[in-house]
């Protein structure tokens, strides 16, 4: 794999320093900017306008002016546009990996794979862009046909966070264009670059000017314009509760539709009767993807009294063999966290548990590799009053709760307000029937650890969020559903 600079990618026009709006790149009406870095080094890399609802506004009349003549687009024409949009982010995995890297910090690895995962998004919505069908219903009257058609809701307000800033926004944006609406995005300041790609991708591909636009800025302002400037018709977020909340109040005058994706609070649940190894090696890559920093990472690990010695020692053994480092060096496994408050999140919920009585079997201190970097950490005899059982850690450590009996397990894992993803390891089928049907979450990994693909429905329940992203259902909710009536036959 080649590792581009920060110079290189800019010199081939993928890092834009610019806002996209009507298919113009400009700068920030006042010409205020924000300064985005480099998360391992914390140097800057570049920087960003500084918007608000001034040129939120100007994007949202920009998507609407587009939107009539883009929902009237044939099937084939969006699923052709769609198509090329992934093929060029196919054509440049390496120098977009880069790009991801440099700005989110995650091993250049799993960047990549986040580059192939958002084009993968992009593709299924091409060509689920030729499935969008209507209905003829048998009639109950023998003069008029009842006919249901699917159309687009229009102008798309979607948010998203520094985690995954490229496969995040691929299924809203694909599923968006594919259903025939225009989007406005705002990406994370944080990650701003990966956002600001979807204007480059649009350009390349030959989306007409307005149907995709990309505002960087004030997240207050700029969410403020896109939930109550009533021609927006739907929100898609994905981001914190806490946030997504508030969001969700902020659309209701408007009556938008809304998605949300929200945080989670992982268990997994280990079995006395499951693989062993199958379930180290799933739960290191369930719970240190990106450095731990992912909405379905395990935040619990639950395990069975009489596997509970044997998993830890393993698990220890296997987290300790991790390398830790920057993204772009050969080999790493675990890159810097998004910043140093994350790592002092991280090492609040490690000394809480400590001080409640943790056992810290590695790690459990910052690294010295620098302010954004902590170390893998694996902690045993985890207890219910523990911050780490209640809060998304977003960070490398594994607390480890024994249970005895298989209900314990699963009401202890049941005891949060989240409902995003949840796994087991058994190999016992009537177990795996009944726990599968007692855990509240919208997905569930069955002796598998990473899940998310685009074939599949992304998405939880609780305080995880409403809708799903990706799969058949992915595309529903940028449709309105319309009846006619068709009398006089
Ligand atoms: N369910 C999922 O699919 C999913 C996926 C990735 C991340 N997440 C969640 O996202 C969180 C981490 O991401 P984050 O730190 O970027 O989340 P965040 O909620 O802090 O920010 C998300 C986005 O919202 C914007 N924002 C912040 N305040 C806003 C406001 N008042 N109005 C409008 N927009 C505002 C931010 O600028 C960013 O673009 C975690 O909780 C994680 O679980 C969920
Ligand atoms: O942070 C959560 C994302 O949804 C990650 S992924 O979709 O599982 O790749």
């Amino acid at each position: 794999m080649t590792v581009y600079t920060r110079d290189d990618i800019k010199a081939a026009g993928w890092l834009r320093e610019e806002n996209y709006i009507g298919g113009a790149w400009v700068a920030a009406d006042d010409g205020r900017t924000y300064g985005v870095d480099d998360p391992a080094t914390e140097t800057q890399i570049g920087t960003i306008p500084w918007v608000g609802r001034t040129e939120t506004k100007r994007a949202i009349d920009a998507a609407q002016a587009a939107f009539t003549a883009w929902s009237m687009t044939t099937a084939g024409e969006r699923a052709g546009l769609l198509g090329r949009m992934a093929q060029i982010v196919r054509d440049n995995l390496d120098i977009l990996a880069s790009m991801l890297t440099l700005e989110q910090g995650k091993p250049l690895a799993e960047a990549r794979n986040e580059m192939k995962l958002g084009a993968d998004y992009i593709q299924w919505f091409a060509e689920e862009a030729r499935r969008i069908n209507g209905e003829i219903i048998p009639s109950p009257w023998k003069d008029r046909q009842i006919l249901v058609t699917r159309e687009p809701v229009g102008v798309v307000g979607a948010i998203s966070p520094w985690n995954f800033p490229f496969s995040m926004l691929s299924r809203k944006i694909a599923p968006a264009l594919a259903a025939g609406c225009t989007i406005v995005i705002k990406p994370s300041e944080f990650t701003p670059y990966c956002g600001l790609l979807y204007g480059v991708l649009a350009g390349m591909a030959g989306v007409p000017a307005g149907v995709v636009n990309v505002v960087t800025g004030d997240g207050a302002a700029v969410g403020g314009e896109l939930t109550q400037n009533p021609l927006v018709r739907k929100i898609t977020f994905t981001g914190s509760t806490r946030v997504g909340k508030l969001l969700y109040k902020q659309s209701a005058d408007t009556m938008k539709k809304l998605s949300m994706e929200l945080g989670g609070n992982a268990p997994t649940i280990i079995f006395d009767d499951a693989d062993l190894e199958l379930a180290v090696e799933n739960a290191i890559a369930g719970k240190f993807r990106n450095t731990g920093q992912t909405c379905v990472c395990t935040n619990r690990f639950y395990v069975q009294d009489g596997i509970y010695d044997a998993f830890a020692a393993r698990l220890t053994e296997r987290v300790r063999q991790m390398k830790v480092g920057n993204g772009f060096d050969a080999g790493v496994e675990q890159g810097p966290l998004i910043n140093q408050a994350a790592v002092a999140k991280v090492e609040a919920h490690v000394q809480d548990a400590k001080a409640k009585g943790g056992r810290v079997l590695l790690g459990g201190k910052r690294h010295a590799l620098g302010a954004t970097f902590y170390e893998p950490t694996v902690i045993a005899d985890a207890t219910p009053d523990m911050l780490i059982a209640h809060e998304e850690t977003f960070g490398p450590v594994a607390a480890l709760f024994r249970f005895t009996t298989e209900q314990e397990g699963v009401d202890a894992a049941n005891a949060t307000e989240f409902g995003l993803a949840a796994y087991f390891f058994t190999k016992d089928l009537a177990r795996t029937f009944r726990v599968a049907r007692a855990i509240q979450s919208g997905m569930i990994g069955i002796n598998a650890g990473v899940i998310t693909t685009p074939e599949a429905p992304f998405g939880g329940v609780k305080d995880s969020g409403i809708g799903r992203e990706g799969s058949t259902h992915g595309v529903e909710d940028y449709l309105n559903i319309k009846y006619l009536s068709l009398g006089g036959l």
